[in-house]
C-alpha cells in the first residue's frame, strides 16, 4: 500500500507539483492564451511587480529545497505514507523545486505578456476602486512567516528560533463536490440549508469557504469532511480522487471543529502525546510517536506553554491562539491528506490569525488539501487563500481562484466605491448590502421599476433589497460561471487508477491494538480526572461528613434494642450515602464527554469498547479512595465490630454498592446524553431505591414490594447487617430472611454488569458524525 501511495510522488517527481495546481481539475488548456490565463491568478501579483523572485508562490514553493527530513516523524512502512527515507524526501523536494523553477520560467516566457496585461488591468481597476493590491511585499518578515518559514525565523512570542513546519508526503487527495444540497425539517417544514454547491480543491491548495453567519459554511464543511451529523438529507456528489467517501478515509482526514474540544486538565504536551499515541500508525514506535509530538509542539510554536494545562471555564489555561494551535496540532499530527478547519481564526487577533493561515499555507504546500471556513478575514489573510467559495443564504455566489473574485464581481457590475478590504466587500455583497458599492444597471433598473410601480421615489428607495441583490448574484453566477465550473468537475482527474483505488481498497485501520487503546485511554482518564477526585474540597467534604457521623454515633452500643436500631440506621445511611454519590458523579461522564467522544470516534481514534472500559475503570481507583477514608473514620468512631474481617467485609460491601451505583449513573447518562434530563431521572430513581431500601417502610404492599430487588441500597444494607450481626435480629430485616448473603452479592454483581452493558449499548446506538 505504501508503494502505491508514494508512487505518484516518487515516480513523477516534479509532476506532483503540477498536480497540485488548481487547474488540474480543468481539461488541458489550449496553448498560449488559455495557458497563461490559467496561471495568471497565481502569478499576477508577482508579474505586476515584475520581480519573479519575490513572488509568494515561488518563495513558498522554493522553501521545499531548504528543508531537512524530520527525525522523529518519518517512520517507514506505514499506511499513511510516512516516508521512511530522508533521501527520498529530499529527492521529492528537489524534484518539486526543480519543477517549480521550470514552471516559473515557462510562465515568465510564455504567459508573461498576457499575465502582465491582465495584472495591469486588474491593478488599474483595483486602484480605481480603492482596492489595494496584495500587501505581501510590505509585510514584516515575522508576519510573512508566521510560525516559521525557514530555519532562522524567530517566534515573535517566544523569541526563539523555529523550525519550518514540515510534513511527509501523503496520498494526495483531490476533493470534488457537485450540486451539494442539504435539507432539514424545521417544525415539519423542509428547509434548504444548502442549495446545489459545486466546487473542488486540489492538493497544494487552500480553499476558503466564506459567507455571512448562517450562510451554510459549517454545514458544507461537515458534508465535505464526511462529518455531517443530524437529521438532514444530503444530496449531490462528493468525491475524493473521484471515489465516494468511505470509512477508511477517516484516517486521512483532519477535522478541526469550530469549538475547541480538548480536555481541560491535560497539558498541551499531554494532549498532543495522547493524540499521537492513539492516532499514529502501529508501525511507529512509541518513541517515534513522542518525537513527532515534540516536533509538532516546536513547529506550532507551543514549546513555551507545553506544560501548561489547556484550561477551561473554571481553570485558567493556555491562550485562545495557543488553544487553537493545539486543536490544529491534534489533527496535523497524523499528517492528513485532507485538512478541514472550521473558523480556525475566530476570536484571534490579526497577527495570530495570520500565523495560523500561514501555517495552513505551509501544510498545503506540502501536498495536502486544506479547506477552511473563515468569517471575516483581513485583506492580508484573504490573499493567502488559493481558492474561494462565497456562500449567501446557502447558495453559491462565487467559486474560483480567490485572486479572481474581485475581478469577477466587477465584471458583473459590483464594484467597491471606497477603499475596502476585499473580504469585507464580498461579505457585504453576500449579505445583500450595497452601501458604498456600485450597483449593476440590471439591478438598478429592477429597483427603479419596482419603485415606480409602488409610486415611492424617495432617493433611499433606490437601494436594492438584500433579496434582490442575493437573487442577482445567484443568477449571475449560474449564468456566467456555474456551467463552466460544473463541466470542469466532470473531467477525469489526472491521476493514476492506483491512486483512486488506494482510497477505496484500504481497510479501516486502528492506530493501535485494542489493549493499547485501553491502556492509553485509562492513563488519560486518570490524568484528566485526578484533579477532581483529589481536590481538597471533596476530601474535606468526605472527612467532615464521616467525623460528624462518627460523633453522632460515637461508640454506639448494639446490645440494647434502641442501640441496635441506631446502629442499623448508621449502616443504612452508609448504604445510601455511597449509593447516592457515585450515581450523581457518573451521570455526567458521557454527556460531558459527548463532544470529545464524537470527535474522536469520527476520527477512528479507538474502538468504543476500549474507550468505554477505560472510561469506567479509570474512575475506579479514585472512586474507591474516598470511601476508604470515610470507612476508617466512621467505622471505628461509631464502635462497629472492630475486627479486620468485619471491617474489610464492610468495606467490600461498600465497594460493591459504589460500583453498582456508578453503573446506574453511567446507564442513565449514556441513554439520555443530556445532563438536565439525566439528573432528573437519577434523582427520582435514587429516591425510589432509597425508600425501597428496607429501612423506612417495613410493611411494603405486595404489588410494589418487588421494587426493593432493584434497589442496590436494599442489598447493601442487608449485607452490612449480615456482616455486623449473626444472626441478624428479626426486627432489623423485613419478612425476607437473610441467609449467607450470597443472594445480595449476586444481585449487586448483576447490577454492576447489567447497568454497564445497558450504558454501552446506549452509547453504541448514539450516532457519531462520521458513522
Ligand atoms: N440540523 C439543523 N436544523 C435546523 N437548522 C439547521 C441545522 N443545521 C444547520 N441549520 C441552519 O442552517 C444555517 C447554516 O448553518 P451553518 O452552521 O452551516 O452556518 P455558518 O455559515 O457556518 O454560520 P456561522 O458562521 O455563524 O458559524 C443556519 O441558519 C442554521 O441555523
Amino acid at each position: 500500500m505504501e508503494s502505491i501511495m508514494e508512487k505518484p510522488m516518487m515516480d513523477t517527481g516534479g509532476g506532483m507539483i503540477e498536480r497540485t495546481k488548481s487547474d488540474q481539475l480543468a481539461p488541458p488548456p489550449p496553448p498560449s492564451s488559455a495557458q497563461s490565463l490559467s496561471r495568471t491568478a497565481s502569478a499576477e501579483t508577482v508579474l505586476s511587480t515584475a520581480d519573479v523572485t519575490t513572488t509568494t508562490s515561488l518563495s513558498r514553493k522554493s522553501s521545499f529545497g531548504k528543508r531537512s527530513a524530520s527525525g522523529g516523524a518519518g517512520a517507514g512502512g506505514n499506511s499513511h505514507g510516512y516516508s521512511s527515507s530522508n533521501n527520498n524526501n529530499s529527492h521529492i523536494r528537489k524534484s518539486r523545486s526543480a519543477q517549480l523553477k521550470l514552471e516559473m520560467e515557462d510562465l515568465v516566457s510564455s504567459g508573461a505578456a498576457l499575465s502582465r496585461a491582465s495584472s495591469a488591468s486588474l491593478g488599474f481597476s483595483f486602484t480605481f476602486t480603492g482596492f489595494t493590491p496584495p500587501p505581501q511585499d510590505t509585510m514584516s518578515s515575522a508576519e510573512l512567516h508566521p510560525f516559521s518559514d525557514d530555519d532562522n525565523t524567530m517566534d515573535i512570542e517566544a523569541g526563539t528560533p523555529r523550525k519550518k513546519l514540515m510534513t511527509e508526503p501523503t496520498l494526495p487527495i483531490y476533493l470534488k463536490f457537485a450540486e451539494v444540497k442539504y435539507k432539514v425539517a424545521v417544525k415539519g417544514t423542509p428547509r434548504e440549508i444548502l442549495s446545489g454547491i459545486s466546487g473542488s480543491a486540489a492538493p497544494g491548495e487552500v480553499l476558503a469557504l466564506m459567507g455571512p453567519s448562517g450562510s451554510g459554511k459549517t454545514t458544507l464543511l461537515s458534508i465535505l469532511g464526511g462529518r455531517v451529523a443530524g437529521p438532514g438529507d444530503v444530496e449531490g456528489c462528493v468525491s475524493y480522487n473521484d471515489e465516494p467517501y468511505c470509512k477508511s478515509l477517516n484516517r486521512r482526514i483532519g477535522f478541526v471543529t469550530q469549538d475547541d474540544v480538548l480536555f481541560t486538565h491535560l497539558t498541551v504536551k499531554e494532549t498532543l502525546t495522547y493524540a499521537a499515541l492513539l492516532r499514529l500508525p502501529r508501525t511507529m514506535t512509541r518513541q517515534e510517536k513522542e518525537e513527532r509530538t515534540i516536533d509538532i509542539i516546536y513547529e506550532l510554536g507551543l514549546e513555551r506553554c507545553q506544560d501548561t494545562m489547556i484550561g477551561g471555564s473554571f481553570v485558567r489555561g493556555v491562550s485562545g491562539g495557543e488553544r487553537k494551535r493545539v486543536c490544529i496540532g491534534n489533527e496535523i499530527i497524523i499528517n492528513p491528506s485532507l485538512l478541514f478547519l472550521d473558523e480556525p481564526t475566530s476570536g484571534l487577533d490579526s497577527t495570530t490569525a495570520l500565523r495560523i493561515i500561514q501555517l495552513l499555507h505551509d501544510i498545503a504546500e506540502d501536498g495536502k488539501t486544506v479547506i477552511t471556513t473563515i468569517h471575516q478575514p483581513s485583506s492580508r489573510l484573504f490573499h493567502k487563500f488559493d481558492k474561494l467559495i462565497l456562500l449567501g443564504r446557502g447558495s453559491l455566489l462565487y467559486f474560483g481562484k480567490a485572486s479572481e473574485a474581485m475581478p469577477y464581481f466587477q465584471s458583473i457590475g459590483c464594484t467597491p466605491l471606497i477603499a475596502m478590504n476585499p473580504a469585507e466587500f464580498l461579505l457585504d455583497l453576500a449579505n445583500g448590502n450595497t452601501t458604498d458599492v456600485s450597483v449593476p444597471s440590471e439591478l438598478d433598473d429592477k429597483v427603479h421599476m419596482e419603485n415606480q410601480n409602488l409610486q415611492t421615489n424617495t432617493k433611499n428607495d433606490y437601494k436594492p433589497s438584500a433579496q434582490d441583490v442575493h437573487e442577482y448574484l445567484v443568477d449571475a453566477y449560474e449564468n456566467r460561471v456555474a456551467y463552466k465550473a460544473k463541466k470542469q468537475l466532470l473531467d477525469p482527474l489526472p491521476i493514476s487508477d492506483d491512486m483512486k483505488t488506494t482510497i477505496t481498497s484500504s481497510k479501516r485501520e486502528w492506530g493501535t491494538s485494542w489493549w493499547q487503546q485501553y491502556s492509553i485511554l485509562f492513563c488519560r482518564g486518570i490524568k484528566e480526572r485526578r484533579h477532581d477526585y483529589l481536590s481538597w474540597m471533596r476530601i474535606t467534604q468526605v472527612i467532615a461528613t464521616s467525623v460528624i457521623l462518627g460523633l453522632l454515633w460515637w461508640h454506639s452500643d448494639p446490645s440494647t434494642p434502641k442501640g441496635l436500631q441506631d446502629q442499623a440506621g448508621l449502616l443504612f445511611f452508609i448504604a445510601v450515602f455511597w449509593g447516592f454519590f457515585p450515581v450523581f458523579t457518573a451521570i455526567f461522564t458521557f454527556p460531558q464527554e459527548r463532544a470529545m467522544l464524537n470527535k474522536e470516534r469520527a476520527a477512528d481514534m479507538y474502538k468504543l469498547s476500549a474507550y468505554f472500559l477505560a472510561r469506567t475503570t479509570s474512575d475506579l481507583p479514585l472512586d474507591l479512595f474516598l470511601p476508604v477514608i470515610f470507612m476508617v473514620i466512621v467505622y471505628f468512631m461509631a464502635g462497629l465490630k472492630a475486627t479486620a474481617a468485619h471491617f474489610f467485609l464492610s468495606m467490600l460491601t461498600v465497594f460493591l454498592s459504589i460500583i453498582a451505583a456508578q453503573g446506574l449513573g453511567l446507564a442513565i447518562g449514556a441513554s439520555l446524553l443530556d445532563i438536565k434530563k439525566a439528573t432528573t431521572l437519577a434523582s427520582v430513581t435514587v429516591m425510589t431505591f432509597m425508600l425501597a431500601g428496607g429501612f423506612f417502610v417495613k410493611k411494603v404492599p405486595p404489588f410494589i414490594s418487588w421494587l426493593r430487588y432493584l434497589s442496590f441500597n436494599y442489598h447493601t444494607y442487608r449485607l452490612l447487617l449480615k456482616v455486623q450481626y449473626h444472626p441478624v435480629p428479626d426486627i432489623l430485616i423485613n419478612a425476607i430472611p437473610l441467609d449467607n448473603g450470597v443472594t445480595e452479592v449476586v444481585a449487586l454483581v448483576a447490577m454492576i454488569i447489567g447497568y454497564r452493558v445497558l450504558a454501552y449499548m446506549s452509547l453504541r446506538r448514539t450516532k457519531t458524525s462520521a458513522s
